[in-house]
């Protein structure tokens, strides 16, 4: 998913001003000030960073038992990355001048909205009662759509820093980001963060950790992660209270996938956790998944950036590449286990990961067709780091040549659209959201429609005869009490139903709902936040599918269908949204010689409609024959626009038409 540049990814992005802090009314000089304020109040001493060939020594001096892999548990701005980026301080793995540098490598679109999106690695050497520890760090994204990422990045690990922000305390995504470590047996050392902010609450936080978590609070580190308060008492806690990897150099050849991503120069870039054995150049290793043998390249690990190293041993995480490169990303299947050519009938392999399932699909369209090409090849190189992302060819009557794209999250469908931006500096009409529908046929066939214009026409009896069902989501939100009646009345009208409702502490609940994933789609996450003061927060798993009243909404034009205005909705939502999508379409649809009607359908069924009254008189004909210059400055503006427009049966649209209607 990320840039070639991604063995050079930035830990320190939190030294550049987010807009979080321009949102706070801090501009990019008083943000230096105070970071250079707080470094010379850190309560740590940092570790001289060592040479590479003292870094490679130092390395194979230190034996499995001190080696320490762990992650950061936490919600979403609790403050992963700035507490990753005092670690790396601490340990000598980054300088100021290092971390200047890395900026420029970071995801302009995690710095933009000041969040992680991939999950990213490091190792570090730390020294504690004078021996050196191999500690690697997992930095992962707190926000739920990139929920796959957090597992995998567990899968490596064998504790976590449970941080929890003292101003704030336990929100959704600790709960359920808790709920997943602890399902995976990891240790956790829970850790209080931002303890220098006035509202920080600690002896709330406490309270709450223990009766949600039933965690001693006499094992809780303090620290702010801005100051460095605390930061250097975090350390000696992870190399007492997380396990060492289990493994053994001697055996065969154990290693999982992890992660991986595209280098246009090394090919395909795995990042992976060794089991057992040793890995090096030249050896030879074989995919227990695939069946493919491959010759290594290059071993290393990420200290931050990809340093080479001359091999990897048993419990540590790094990376690999094949020489030739791996080709396509597709042979990387995460989750997947090598190990060395000869071995593969000795060696078990290891429990794979689940793949992420998209939720939300949209139809994505070039505003000018003559861009199609160029935007292909800009949809394929982002598509070739982000597994998560389906893409397929489309077609609409109305928008041309474009994809099918699917997504984990609406958040996930953004970041997409603010990347294909950002780095490759093309504009796209993307349709609205949708989740998939499953039909029940009566001879009991089934059948998975993603596209809502492919699903069946609502007149035909064989879907009239059919059981349609939809996906839902089981939500976890938590809310201070004074706003659960709005957001009960919230689920409520997004069709919600309530499974449990809980305190944990005075004044907070924790509430469970089942929720259509369409509802949680159609913002439903921005509407908590509004109706909460921002204060709610939200996270959800997969609830499978439930049977439900849906049918097709469409939207004609003087009876032709436009393709790309197409919903499967839930009967109730018919009617206001039929008329919603007449009245707004009409806004954008410029009178024509001839009246235009604008419905809105089920069926044979007209929900809504609009009419659009034809001139009165043909402007044109009010030009002068001998205008020549006039005529060729029409006939080329008509040209340059005919590109934009696309006929719907009799009407011309401009594409801009589609484009506002589609932008909400
Ligand atoms: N006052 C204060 N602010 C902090 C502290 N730690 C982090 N922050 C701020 O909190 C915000 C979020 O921090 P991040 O480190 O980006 O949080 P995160 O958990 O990595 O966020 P995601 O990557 O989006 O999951 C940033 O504006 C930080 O500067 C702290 O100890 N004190």
């Amino acid at each position: 998913m990320s840039l070639a540049g991604r063995a050079g990814r930035a830990w320190t992005r939190q030294w550049l001003a987010p807009p979080r802090s321009r949102a706070l009314g801090w501009n990019s000089s008083s943000y230096n000030i105070a970071i250079k304020l707080s470094s010379r109040f850190r309560g740590y001493a940092s570790q001289a960073k060592p040479t590479p060939a003292q870094l490679e020594a130092r390395i194979a001096a230190i034996p499995i038992e001190r080696y320490r892999n762990f992650c950061i548990v936490a919600h979403i701005d609790h403050g992963k990355s700035t507490l990753s980026d005092r670690l790396l301080e601490l340990t000598g793995t980054i300088s100021a001048s290092d971390a200047n540098k890395q900026i420029l490598d970071k995801l302009d679109v995690e710095r933009e909205r000041g969040i992680t999106v991939k999950a990213q690695t490091c190792t570090m050497i730390y020294k504690h009662n004078g021996l050196d520890y191999l500690l690697h760090l997992v930095d992962t994204p707190g926000h739920v759509d990139f929920r796959a990422e957090v597992t995998r990045s567990y899968a490596s690990c064998g504790g976590a820093l449970l941080l929890i922000d003292a101003s704030q305390g336990i929100q959704a995504q600790t709960v359920s980001n808790f709920h997943l470590a602890f399902a995976q047996d990891l240790a956790l050392v829970p850790v209080i963060n931002k303890i220098d902010m006035p509202s920080a609450d600690v002896p709330r936080v406490l309270d709450q950790m223990e009766t949600s978590f039933e965690l001693d609070p006499k094992t809780a580190i303090m620290v702010s992660a801005k100051t460095g308060k605390g930061v250097g008492n975090l350390l000696p806690a992870v190399v007492e209270g997380i396990p060492h990897p289990i493994g053994d150099e001697n055996k065969p050849l154990k290693m999982l996938l992890v992660d991986s991503w595209y280098d246009t120069f090394k090919g395909v870039v795995l990042l992976v956790r060794l089991f057992d054995g040793t890995i090096k150049a030249g050896d030879n290793v074989i995919s227990l998944g695939t069946g493919m043998k491959y010759t290594v390249g290059q071993v290393g690990i990420q200290y931050p950036n990809a340093t080479p190293q001359s091999v990897l041993r048993a419990g540590q995480v790094g990376y690999v590449y094949f020489n030739p490169g791996m080709k396509r990303i597709q042979d990387a299947k995460l989750g997947d286990t090598f190990t060395t050519v000869g071995e593969e009938e000795t060696v078990e392999p290891c429990p794979g990961f689940e793949e992420p399932k998209p939720m939300v699909f949209v139809a994505a369209f070039p505003t000018d067709q003559s861009d199609y090409h160029r935007l292909a090849d800009s949809m394929n190189q982002l598509v070739l780091n982000d597994r998560s992302v389906t893409l397929q060819k489309d077609f609409s009557e109305a928008l041309g040549s474009g994809w099918r794209l699917g997504f984990l999250g609406s958040l996930h469908c953004s970041v997409f659209q603010d990347r294909l931006r950002q780095e490759h500096g093309r504009n796209i009409i993307i349709t609205e959201p949708t989740v998939p529908t499953k039909i029940v046929y009566a001879d009991e066939s089934e059948e998975v429609v993603q596209n809502p214009a492919l699903f069946p026409d609502m007149s035909d009896h064989k879907i009239r005869s059919a059981t349609l069902f939809e996906p839902f989501v089981k939500a976890t939100i938590t809310v201070p009490e004074e706003y659960l009646g709005r957001v009960i009345e919230l689920c409520e009208g997004n069709r919600g139903e309530q499974q449990s409702l809980e305190f944990f502490h005075t004044d907070q609940v924790i509430l469970t709902y089942d929720v259509p994933a369409s509802q949680l789609v159609d913002d439903l996450f921005g509407k908590l936040k509004g109706v909460s003061k921002g204060y709610a927060t939200l996270d959800y798993e997969d609830a499978g599918w439930r049977q439900s009243k849906l049918v097709k909404l469409q939207l004609l034009v003087n009876r032709q269908p436009v393709d790309a205005i197409c919903r499967v909705v839930h009967s109730t939502q018919v009617d206001r949204l039929g008329r919603q999508w007449v009245t707004k379409f009409k806004e954008h649809v410029d009178r024509q010689m001839f009246e235009v009607v604008i419905q809105a359908i089920v069926g044979n069924k007209v929900i809504a409609r609009e009419t659009i009254k034809p001139f009165r008189k043909d402007v044109l004909a009010k030009l002068h024959a001998s205008d020549i210059t006039r005529r060729r400055k029409l006939l080329e503006k008509q040209k340059e626009g005919r590109k934009r427009l696309r006929a719907v049966g009799n009407v011309i649209i401009d594409q801009s038409a589609f484009q506002s209607f589609l932008s909400k």
